[in-house]
């Protein structure tokens, strides 16, 4: 396979690479807008950010439409806006193909006492990376697509694909409203619609480009013990009631032991058995635990080989504890029983596990945990979200594509990989369109998603939009192929 580049990628390429700065600047405009879903106080910000992309994609010269999808309510009973979902499309040739680029400007909370080294909100550049909340999930991505498409038109190049976008600003927690658009627009916005690409995730490893074809999905729980409706002095109640907390901490531990196997009985019951063939598959990906650990910051991994970690990363599921509401969290000494507290986990759902399942099974163990403390405490268990995974078919002209696209532009083959985490919207794109979907990553496995410092380097951020744009030309030429050879096909 030729890894050259052509006369055009090269014009493609250069013109990427003297506007470089115009790319790092606009990152720097909208890593300023704090559009964190996660917080209700913030929701402001990303219906600000929607309006700065549907802007955005005015002056690239799209047809934006601003999807309003009402509002939605917390579990406090408060009802909240959604951001609008933004769809915006650019050529109607029915000579080419329509590749759809899903994307989402929302971000994960970012403070910078959670131990960043700069401002979360200030987009920084050390020693070539750009650091900042969502640099590499999910704006500098977003806008690499922007500039991938913007450079055809800029160099007055015909562009090779009708392009369509969707961006949202609620993917971070848990893409409320989304599914519904879907089914909604499935025959008007998504019926032309051939490709859908995503690029929501990071490469394997450092430096060695990946293309995705799997992510696991999340069922997230909240388990809720109450005792009243008032916090209690420590020193004048601790020892003659059943505390909230300490129900809470032992119905908490009772779900995953040491070596990281999950307590709750049947988890794994319907989990797609592993076939010979995948085993290998695992064996050949190029994957460096030092480098992960140090990614990662820590000294030790629950699993020794390469093989087990990949399996339980993309193929086993996993539980996760990620906080406590209504918990005193702050500096310094408070002696107080909170009166209510819930516990947040979530449990990554892999083939072929059934959500509805995985929640009976969650209540039912919960429940029995909990009814064995003898506690007048009142418990409730909920599953607030529940996203399913997805794979691909790496045979699929969109893998074949990427690969030649990231071949062109790094100059190696790049990694078939899954991905640990969740796009509840792959899953959703592939059955409701019933089109075919790729995750085309340009960050690096160092960029550290949903963590302090996050970053994409400038390198990949330059050369990932060359990828994209070089994949547009090359899904154009293997679509034109394919559709001559149905035709001859229709013919005889
Ligand atoms: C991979 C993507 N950038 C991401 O971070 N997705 C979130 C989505 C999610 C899942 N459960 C709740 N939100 C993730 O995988 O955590
Ligand atoms: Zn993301
Ligand atoms: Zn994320």
């Amino acid at each position: 396979m030729s890894s050259s580049s052509s006369a055009l990628e090269t014009e493609i390429f250069q013109y990427i690479d003297l506007h470089q700065n115009v790319l790092v600047e606009n990152l720097e405009e909208w890593v300023a807008v704090e559009s964190d879903s996660v917080q209700p106080g913030l929701r402001k910000e990303v219906i600000r950010m929607m309006a700065l992309v549907a802007n955005r994609l005015k002056v690239l010269g799209a047809t934006v439409n601003s999807v309003n999808l009402g509002s939605h309510q917390l579990p406090d009973g408060q009802n909240l806006p959604l951001p609008p979902v933004i769809l915006a499309e650019l050529g109607k040739d029915p000579q080419k193909p329509t590749v759809c680029f899903y994307g989402h400007v929302d971000v994960q909370p970012a403070k910078k006492d959670d131990g960043w080294k700069t401002d979360p909100y200030t987009l920084t550049e050390i020693n070539g990376n750009l650091y900042g909340r969502g640099a590499t999930d999910n704006k500098g991505p977003v806008l690499a697509w922007i500039y991938a498409v913007e450079t055809f038109k800029a160099l007055k190049l015909a562009m090779p694909v009708n392009f369509k976008f969707v961006i949202e600003g609620m993917e971070e927690a848990g893409s409320l409203g989304l599914e519904e658009l879907l089914e909604e627009e499935k025959r008007c916005f998504f019926a032309d619609v051939d490709y859908i690409v995503i690029s929501d995730n990071v490469w394997l490893s450092n430096r060695k480009p990946a293309l995705t074809y799997g992510t696991r999905g999340n069922a997230c729980f909240f388990v809720e013990v109450e005792s009243g409706d008032k916090d209690l002095h420590s020193g004048t109640f601790g020892g003659i009631i059943h505390e909230p907390m300490t129900d809470l901490i032992a119905l908490l531990d009772s779900l995953v032991d040491p070596t990281g196997h999950i307590q709750i009985p049947g988890i794994y019951d319907n989990v797609a058995a592993l076939r010979e063939e995948e085993r290998k598959l695992y064996e050949s990906i190029e994957f460096d635990l030092e480098e992960h650990k140090n990614n990662c910051r820590v000294k030790k991994f629950l699993y020794d080989t390469k093989e087990e970690i990949l399996l339980h990363l993309w193929r086993y599921p996993s539980l996760s504890i990620h906080g406590i509401e209504g918990a005193f969290h702050e500096p310094g000494i408070k002696t107080v029983i909170p009166a209510k507290v819930i516990g947040k986990f979530s449990i990554r759902q892999v083939p072929h596990m059934d959500l509805s399942v995985v929640k009976q099974q969650v209540v039912e163990y919960l429940e029995n945990v909990f009814s064995k403390r003898n506690s007048p405490n009142k418990l409730k268990v909920s599953m607030p979200l529940g996203a399913k995974p997805w794979v691909a078919d790496i045979n699929d002209p969109l893998y074949i594509a990427a690969r030649r696209a990231a071949r062109t532009v790094f100059r190696e083959d790049p990694d078939f990989i899954r991905d640990g985490s969740t796009i509840p919207i792959a899953r959703m794109f592939q059955t409701i369109t019933q089109k075919s979907v790729i995750m085309l990553p340009i960050g690096a496995a160092d960029d550290g998603e949903h963590s302090q410092n996050e970053k994409i380097s400038r390198y990949n951020y330059v050369e990932g939009t060359k990828v994209f744009a070089a994949f547009l030309l090359e899904i154009s030429k293997l679509h034109g192929q394919l559709q001559e050879i149905s035709n001859t096909k229709t013919d005889n």
